[in-house]
């Protein structure tokens, strides 16, 4: 199995903690998406990544498809289980993906909003508002807790740890660790983990125009 991720993606690391929780062996081709020498058109029709390729059957694409299909085809008991065993814990963890995906794509869009020659202010202050929207909502979930749901690590935790390790590499302007510490204390003992330890976001050098 290979999977196409890229350096710093927080959707890549889900897979990848995902992956190595699961205890499954895959081959990683990290890539710059945004550069013409990138491969993920020829999997995705929506030219992003991360791809898991499987060594039989499809292309799998868009990470919170990907890691359903990950418990799908890996299940617990004989692979450790990330989807909680109650529906609407379940249904929750889900909710906690949809926000922490939501934020990493208000920082992608900050990102590259950046590089425009005349940064819209306007659309700036909005993509922030999602990002501390999220950091809000995901601070009063944790609370003190050291995982979100059941006690052990879960879908919910694989979100929330990989949106906050990004903030901490491409959005170190946002003092989230000091506005929400139990947050830091959170992400920081989910970052012990092997699977975390392993995963480390780091920027990339994108070389093509992009805007
Ligand atoms: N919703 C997608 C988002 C994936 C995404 O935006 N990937 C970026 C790379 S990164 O931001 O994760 O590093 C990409 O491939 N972008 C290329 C493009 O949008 O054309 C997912 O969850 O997989």
């Amino acid at each position: 199995m290979k999977l196409i991720s890229a350096t710093p993606s927080p959707y890549a690391r889900k897979v990848r903690i995902t992956l190595a929780e699961k205890g499954i062996a895959f081959d990683l081709q990290t890539e710059i998406p945004w550069d013409s020498t990138t491969k993920t058109p020829e999997f995705n029709p929506l030219e992003k990544l991360p791809v898991l390729i499987p060594d039989k059957g499809k292309p799998v694409y868009e990470s919170h498809f990907i890691l359903e299909w990950l418990e799908a085809k890996y299940p617990a008991p004989q692979y450790y289980g990330i989807h909680p065993r109650t529906q609407d814990d379940l249904l929750f963890a889900k909710q906690v993906e949809v926000v922490s995906d939501g934020m990493c794509d208000a920082c992608v869009m900050l990102f590259f909003e950046k590089q425009r020659e005349n940064p819209s202010k306007e659309w700036n202050a909005r993509q922030m508002r999602k990002v501390e929207g999220g950091l809000k909502a995901l601070s009063e979930w944790v609370g003190e807790k050291e995982f979100l749901i059941e006690d052990r690590l879960t879908l919910a935790d694989i979100a929330a740890g990989s949106v906050l390790g990004y903030m901490s590499v491409r959005f170190k302007m946002i003092p989230w660790r000091e506005q929400y510490p139990n947050l830091a204390t959170y992400v920081d003992r989910l970052e012990e983990r092997d699977s975390f330890k392993n995963t480390k976001p780091s920027p990339q050098n994108i070389t093509d125009k992009i805007v």
